[in-house]
């Protein structure tokens, strides 16, 4: 048999990229990126211009198709592959990114009559402003005493889906009397490519409260939420909902036209970024705690069993590798944290020492911060610039910088927010490793591990494990087209099981960053600092952020 291919397509944040995969040995032959036309979409709507409140974001579902449309035909012409040796598809996406649809697919903000309506569009996961649904979801919860809280670490997200929909009920209940269905971008993306709407348990179970064998909470919670909610799953959530891996459906032929594919080629259900990664860098087993490490940064984990953790995302049975229990937490602003440092607080005059050097002002910042040894910016801050997405979850808290003087430089700020990341990380790492759940070393994939080596050697440092690095620049991309190729199966050239599949196509670089002794002893204490910051402000002991967080909103 001639050697098979699959396509990978990575949505995620700000573009869509896709990759073709060699199934031999996962070998990337090409890769192409589409940045969405529309960028997100947090302050204004497209065509009317009205504008959003504030902890919106949106994005605009022709954009998706728009990688299809650009990114998947110039791999397929770049690698000068015969499309008949392509033999499956798969894609993976941020979550919870949801829409409405109409009966047919359409999603609402598509309507020229709904398209001024800010509700009517995709909700994309880091849109924040469904906290208000979540604290009631979580109370409510808790009183009624509901099982499935602890697996979800005792808290739902505002980021989830049934956040975002009972906020869409409240704010926009015409909207919501429109909608026939709310899916996950993933799973809409998917059904545009066969034709068929089925919904993954992937998303289902970390993001919609759905669980392998006891399916979604029953419908006196729904009720106890709100009346109008009570038949939700079996209404606008209903549909089935399918293992990771399966094959979806074939490839439309209007699709596979407009592609450059063969219609009928598999196409796998959908994915999320974060968990697509894992057999992408080879995890298949416990132990190994994989962070996909971009604008935010998700922690992925295996365990054999269902374990309670504080302030997980969750517990899904399935939700990463069959046969395995997924675990996954989260910051939900990494990246962003030092972008925003960048873009909105740095002064002219670090742009124009970078230029000098001929380099780019984040290469500047890490090159002085790299000169600085742990604790002697005098600085320690709290990641918190989008909230706290574990082991606290919530997205009223936000950022602060303590030990600022007249003199504090730049690159000192630059280095106490990559430490600050770090921070949250190892909290995360100790709530799993202390709740039974091993954490033995770190795999680390997406944008920053390649972009940024002082960070990376920071993690190490903080959380006193050996990271290993993704050989793959597009590595969620690689787990798309894994899951492709078990979508397509082995009797087609691909493969069996996700772990045959990762045994063949997986890789991690040779180089690790193993944690520095000396470094790691004065981690130690500033990480028992950080502790103490983050329970006062964190826990309760005082509300001064979210305090702060309301006067903000009433005077926009
Ligand atoms: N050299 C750098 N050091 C640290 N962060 C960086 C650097 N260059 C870019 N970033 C940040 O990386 C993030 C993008 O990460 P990436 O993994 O490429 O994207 P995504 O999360 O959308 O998949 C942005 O938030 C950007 O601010
Ligand atoms: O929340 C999840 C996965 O559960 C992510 O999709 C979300 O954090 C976005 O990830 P990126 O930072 O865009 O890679």
């Amino acid at each position: 048999m001639s050697t098979k291919y699959t396509i990978g397509v990575d949505y995620g944040t700000q573009s869509g990229r896709a990759v073709l995969v060699d199934l031999s040995d996962g070998r990337e032959v090409a890769d192409h990126v589409t940045p969405y036309p529309h960028h997100v979409i947090d302050e204004r709507l497209p065509g009317s211009g009205k504008k959003l409140e504030h902890d919106w974001a949106l994005q605009h579902p022709d954009d998706y198709l728009e990688v299809l449309r650009q990114s998947v035909p110039a791999v397929v012409r770049e690698s000068g592959i015969d499309p008949s040796d392509i033999i499956g598809i798969g894609i993976d996406f941020t979550a919870c990114t949801m829409l409405p649809v109409d009966a047919e697919g359409v999603p609402l903000c598509l309507k020229p009559e709904l398209q001024d309506h800010p509700h009517s569009w995709v909700k994309l996961w880091k849109h924040h402003a469904a906290q208000p649904e979540a604290d009631l979801i979580n109370k409510i919860a808790a009183e009624r005493g509901e099982a499935f809280l602890p697996r979800y670490g005792g808290k739902i997200s505002s980021e989830w889906m049934i956040a975002k929909v009972w906020q869409i009920l409240n704010e926009a209940p015409e909207i919501y009397d429109r909608t026939d269905l709310f899916l996950e971008a993933t799973d809409w993306v998917i059904s545009q490519m066969t034709g068929r709407i089925v919904r993954n348990s992937c998303t289902a179970g970390y993001k919609a409260i759905w669980h392998k064998k006891e399916g979604y909470p029953d419908k006196a919670f729904f009720k106890a939420l709100d009346p109008r909610l009570e038949s939700l799953t079996e209404t606008k959530l209903r549909g089935d909902v399918i293992p990771l891996g399966t094959n979806a459906g074939g490839l439309t032929e209007p699709m596979a036209a407009m592609m450059g594919l063969k219609p009928g080629v598999a196409v796998a259900v959908g994915n999320v970024d974060a968990h697509a990664a894992v057999p992408a860098v080879g995890v298949v087993s416990p132990g190994k705690l994989v962070m996909a490490m971009g604008t935010s940064i998700c922690h992925m984990l295996l365990g054999t069993e269902e374990k309670q953790v504080e302030g997980m995302c969750g517990v899904v049975e399935d939700g990463i590798i069959p046969g395995l229990f997924g675990y996954e937490a989260g910051q939900s602003a990494v990246g962003d944290i030092f972008e925003w440092y960048v873009e909105e607080a740095l002064p002219a005059y670090v742009r124009d020492a970078a230029a000098s050097k001929g380099l780019g002002v984040h290469a500047w910042l890490e090159k002085e911060a790299a000169l600085y040894h742990p604790g002697e910016t005098g600085l320690l801050a709290l990641d918190w610039w989008n909230g706290n997405r574990s082991v606290l979850v919530d997205t009223n808290l936000t950022g602060v910088i303590l030990g600022m003087t007249l003199l504090t430089k730049p690159q000192e700020i630059y280095r106490a927010l990559l430490e600050a990341t770090a921070f949250g990380t190892r909290k995360i790492v100790d709530a799993f490793h202390s709740s039974g759940v091993s954490v033995d070393a770190l795999y680390a994939c997406g944008g920053l591990p390649q972009k940024n080596r002082l960070l990376m050697q920071i993690y190490a440092d903080v959380t006193g494990r050996e990271i290993f690095v993704a050989d793959s620049k597009q590595t969620p991309a690689l787990g798309a087209a894994i899951f492709a190729a078990v979508a397509a199966g082995e009797e087609a050239g691909g493969y069996d099981t996700v772990i045959a599949a990762a045994e063949k196509m997986a890789r991690v670089k040779e180089e690790t960053f193993k944690p520095i002794p000396e470094n790691v002893e004065i981690y130690e204490h500033l990480y028992q600092e950080y502790n103490l910051l983050h329970d006062y402000f964190g826990r309760g002991a005082n509300d001064v952020m979210k305090r702060l967080k309301s006067m903000k909103k009433s005077v926009e």
